[in-house]
């Protein structure tokens, strides 16, 4: 797939999606990245991307022209449509389905404000969906471009090897992850679940399926909300919460 990203500081997504499985997909030519600066297309020796805003108030607003000029001159770059979205608190918030949405499209176009926002007017004319990563005060779109391209560049065929796909595929049932341990076995620091040395492989899984549930019923209950759990499940997780609470 194409990602396009319209943003003041286009070497930074560069770099952010330069290391790890990113990396690796847009070597493979999984995934190409192309970066537009609207400072390219601002008019003046000042090259102006940004003034005061109408109405008064603190801050600027990144003007409607040299963000107009910009995506028209992305579009021009490839004759496939581009899927328009604008990384901006005002957006949908962003989850794995969401995710899976957009890492089917042949060609994403990630709009990047600054300052205290964008004309609205281009976002009524050009921008197809807004997305939010969160609630939080950010002084830019790009961490959330950054997070978009690397969420959907792991979706790409051949982007993950045979183990981190399974993984991967794991964490799409939508529930917290389970503990995970490596060496050594003893440590100050505690010792290893016995039942992950057991080499007693449905034990195995069945502690790590049991832990999945008891964690996200305890940390994120709302991921549980409007999902039927099945016996098995619910069993697990009973089991899980009589053996907390002793
Ligand atoms: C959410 C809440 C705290 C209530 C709030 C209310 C009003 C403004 C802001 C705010 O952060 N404005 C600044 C900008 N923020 C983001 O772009 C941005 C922020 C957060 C998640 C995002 N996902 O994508 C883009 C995101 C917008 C223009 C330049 C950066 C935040």
């Amino acid at each position: 797939m194409r990602i396009d990203v319209v943003s003041l500081f286009p070497d930074f997504i560069e770099r952010c999606a330069g290391f790890g499985v990113t990396g690796r997909a847009r070597e493979r030519g999984l995934v190409s990245l192309h970066a537009w600066n609207p400072r390219d297309y601002a008019e003046g020796n000042y090259r102006k991307v940004d003034d005061r805003t109408f109405g008064g108030g603190p801050g600027m607003v990144m003007l409607v022209e040299p963000l107009r000029r910009c995506l028209a001159a992305m579009r021009r770059a490839d004759p496939q449509p581009a899927h328009v979205v604008h990384l901006s608190p005002q957006g949908r918030r962003l989850d794995q389905r969401k995710v899976r949405e957009l890492a089917a499209r042949p060609r994403l176009a990630l709009l990047c404000g600054r300052y205290e926002g964008v004309d609205e007017r281009l976002v009524q004319a050009e921008v197809d969906e807004e997305l939010s990563i969160g609630d939080y005060v950010l002084s830019g779109g790009e961490l959330a471009a950054a997070v978009v391209v690397d969420a959907v560049a792991r979706l790409q065929d051949g982007a993950l090897n045979d183990a981190a796909s399974a993984a991967q595929d794991s964490f799409e049932d939508g529930l917290l992850d389970c503990p995970h341990y490596s060496h050594p076995v003893e440590h100050p620091y505690g010792t290893v679940p016995e039942v992950l040395r057991s080499g007693n492989h449905a034990a195995i899984a069945r502690w790590r399926r049991q832990q999945a549930l008891g964690r996200t019923w305890e940390r994120r209950p709302d991921l549980l909300a409007g999902r039927d759990l099945s016996r098995q499940d619910a069993a697990l997780l009973e089991a899980y919460l009589r053996g907390r609470d002793g």
